[in-house]
């Protein structure tokens, strides 16, 4: 006698699915900043000294993150881009779901090329936004900057500073400093909010997003002491009474409202200050997570919450149930 599962018959039915996700990372960045040191420090766990600097490798790997099964499909694009020729590595752009944007905190050269980077992202990932003027274009694609050899103090030529004011400016989704000689836990941290962001971005590609919905599974993220991590809410549209962002420093989550105050300020009151309201839960998601900018067709690309002080914008919140293709952007 044949049995047949529940499950399978729904599989049948086309009704469950089983599918494993698959995220198809690029991990981008001068050569000799740490990116294959740090695929497979994530791959492995291990920290090998030595690459071919001309290999360029997909590396395969299946983990958990948030009680999910995902495969990362890791680019590890080669930084000799000079011998890269611009289209292939605008293929390979276009290939990826996501971005790791990898400097070293001892090399400025690497932190400039970070911008350069972003920009060709920028311009192979922008889609129209549906219904919107020909110039207004949006970026669906979570992009996070990373510093890293922060286990070399003494040479450090970019600040924390200085990589927190450059994911404002070219809107990436989130910032690490990490050592990816040093730990582990640190690289797994970056990998895992790329998940968490590819996952945001991917369930509601035409709505604004929450940090929310983040942090919905599990808490936040709360990398490993010793790693500091930056969150930008804004390039998630989340805000209700202002821009709103997330430093997080060992175990502690602060909040910090708004932007305007300068990024030295940010840092040492963030430093300074004790755990903030991120120890709450979040509002559940069918609450009024989206916002709604009052002019939306002036945006042009980048978004123009790193180019505009907040107290120009108006910001109004919007219930879920009116979200619709028109207000996506
Ligand atoms: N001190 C320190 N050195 C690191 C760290 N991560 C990588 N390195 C070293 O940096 C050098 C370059 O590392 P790679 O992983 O080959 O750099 P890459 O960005 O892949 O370089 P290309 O393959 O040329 O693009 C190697 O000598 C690594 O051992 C780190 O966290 N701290």
């Amino acid at each position: 006698m044949n049995a047949t599962s529940p499950k399978s018959s729904l599989v049948k039915l086309g009704l469950h699915t089983n599918k494993q996700k698959t995220l198809k990372v690029m991990v981008l960045g001068q050569s000799g900043v740490g990116k294959t040191a740090m695929v497979v420090r994530f791959i492995t766990r291990r920290f090998i000294g030595e690459y071919d600097p001309n290999l360029e490798k997909i590396y395969t790997c299946q983990t958990t993150f948030d009680k999910e099964q995902v495969q990362f499909d890791i680019l590890d694009a080669t930084g000799q881009l000079h011998e890269l020729d611009g289209v292939s590595l605008e293929s390979n752009i276009r290939w990826a779901d996501a971005f790791i944007l990898v400097y070293s905190i001892t090399d400025k050269c690497s932190f400039d090329e970070c911008s350069r980077l972003k920009f060709l992202i920028n311009y192979n990932k922008r889609r129209r936004k549906l219904g919107s003027a020909s110039k207004d274009y949006t970026l669906d694609i979570p992009v996070i900057l990373v510093g890293n050899k922060t286990d070399q103090p003494g040479d450090r030529m970019v600040l924390l500073e200085e990589g927190q004011r450059r994911f404002r400016e070219l809107s990436c989704a989130c910032f690490h400093e990490i050592s990816v000689r040093e730990s582990v836990e640190q690289v797994q941290n970056v990998f895992r909010d790329v998940f968490r962001f590819w996952r945001v971005f991917s369930k509601f590609p035409k709505l604004k997003r929450s940090t929310s919905d983040v942090a919905a599974n599990d808490g936040f993220v709360t990398p490993d002491s010793g790693s500091c991590s930056f969150y930008d809410a804004s390039s998630l549209g989340h805000s209700s009474s202002g821009r709103r962002s997330f430093l997080v420093i060992g175990s502690d989550c602060l909040e910090e409202s708004d932007h305007t105050e300068s990024t030295d300020e940010i840092a040492s009151n963030s430093f300074g200050s004790s755990r903030s309201d991120m120890d709450t839960p979040f509002r559940s998601r069918a609450s009024t997570d989206g916002t709604l900018l009052s002019r939306p067709r002036r945006w042009r690309y980048p978004p123009p919450g790193c180019l505009l002080p907040h107290s120009n914008r108006v910001e109004r919140r919007m219930s879920i149930s009116t979200r619709g293709s028109n207000a996506s952007y």
